[in-house]
């Protein structure tokens, strides 16, 4: 049995839930519960909060856990990360109130910061020869220059939109994150094993989700030119329609490529284009 924590509630709960489930791992979920077991894999859920789960992992509660990037950075650089598992993308940033001007990071020397991301703050601003006076708060960190309690924050930042609602403006972006898989250092060689499954389930689940399949229907005389177009996997399968002198033609491909692609394939002279969703895609 491997033990996996994931967030209780919030932002990551229900996607790491459904990457589990599309790895076919079903979970039997009661509400409320803070342990789950699954009914066709050795494996048993914790749900805990986001920010405990770098000190369960050191201690070895749990072997394994789905965590934003961020949280593993500020609290737990020394576990190891498995997979990225391209949800959650978010940045964490410096931002000042929108009438400040501002000119680089020595700005922030002997200025109030207020966050929840405290080591961070103090590695980035470390590694720029500032010092600044860290104000820690857990969570509406926005509110904190309005109110008089700082000069400045460091925070989560995706859209921007809770920076505006509070008149600030980011002006240091000091990483990027998405969620990711994460190991206890503690994880025992039996486990590791399992583990190797679930990393496996998860590569195909995410190749899956970047890609999509597409047919179409090519005039033999113009299938050199639209088969330029394709980048696939490999090379596409071309069959013969019932129809003399047309082709249909098989191929995967970037699910950010196709509408580009698409166009292109229009021009060449393909017809009755179809694109479809792949469930799992091993390389
Ligand atoms: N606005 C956002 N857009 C995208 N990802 C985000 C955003 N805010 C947070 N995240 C990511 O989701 C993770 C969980 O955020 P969430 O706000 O649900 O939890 P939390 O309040 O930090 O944690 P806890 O479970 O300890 O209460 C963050 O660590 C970050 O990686
Ligand atoms: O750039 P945006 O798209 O506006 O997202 C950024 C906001 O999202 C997160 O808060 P969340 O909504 O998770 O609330 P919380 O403070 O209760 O965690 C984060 O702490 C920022 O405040
Ligand atoms: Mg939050």
């Amino acid at each position: 049995m491997i033990r996996i924590a994931i967030q209780k509630s919030g932002r990551l709960n229900e996607d790491s839930l459904q990457i589990l489930k599309d790895c076919g791992i079903s979970i039997d979920n009661g509400k409320d519960q803070l342990k789950a077991s699954s009914r066709n894999f050795p494996l048993e859920v914790f749900y805990l909060r986001n920010g405990d789960i770098p000190q369960y992992l050191r201690d070895g509660v749990v072997d394994i856990a789905i965590i934003g990037e961020n949280v593993l950075i500020e609290k737990g650089e020394d576990i190891e990360i498995a997979e990225k598992l391209g949800f959650s993308k978010c940045k964490v940033s410096l931002a000042v109130p929108k009438s400040v001007k501002y000119a680089s990071v020595q700005d922030f020397e002997g200025k109030r910061i207020a966050t929840s991301y405290p080591n961070t703050v103090r590695n980035y601003l470390k590694k720029n020869g500032v010092t600044a006076d860290l104000h820690i708060i857990n969570g509406s960190v926005e509110i904190a220059p309005n109110i008089g309690l700082a000069d400045a924050i460091c925070d989560i930042v995706s859209s921007g939109s809770t920076l505006f609602k509070n008149n600030l403006k980011e002006v240091e972006v000091m990483l990027k994150s998405e969620a990711v898989l994460a190991v206890s250092p503690k994880i025992s060689e039996v486990r590791r094993e399992i583990l190797k499954k679930i990393q496996f389930r998860i590569r195909s689940v995410l190749q899956a989700r970047q890609s999509k399949y597409v047919l179409l229907n090519a005039p033999n005389d113009k299938l050199d030119r639209i088969l330029s177009l394709l980048p696939g996997m490999r090379s596409p399968t071309v069959l013969p329609l019932a129809e003399m002198g047309w082709s249909s033609v098989h191929t995967v491909i970037n699910k950010d490529k196709f509408w580009e692609v698409i166009h292109e394939l229009k021009e060449a002279g393909a017809e009755g284009i179809l694109v479809c969703p792949i469930e799992k895609m091993v390389l």
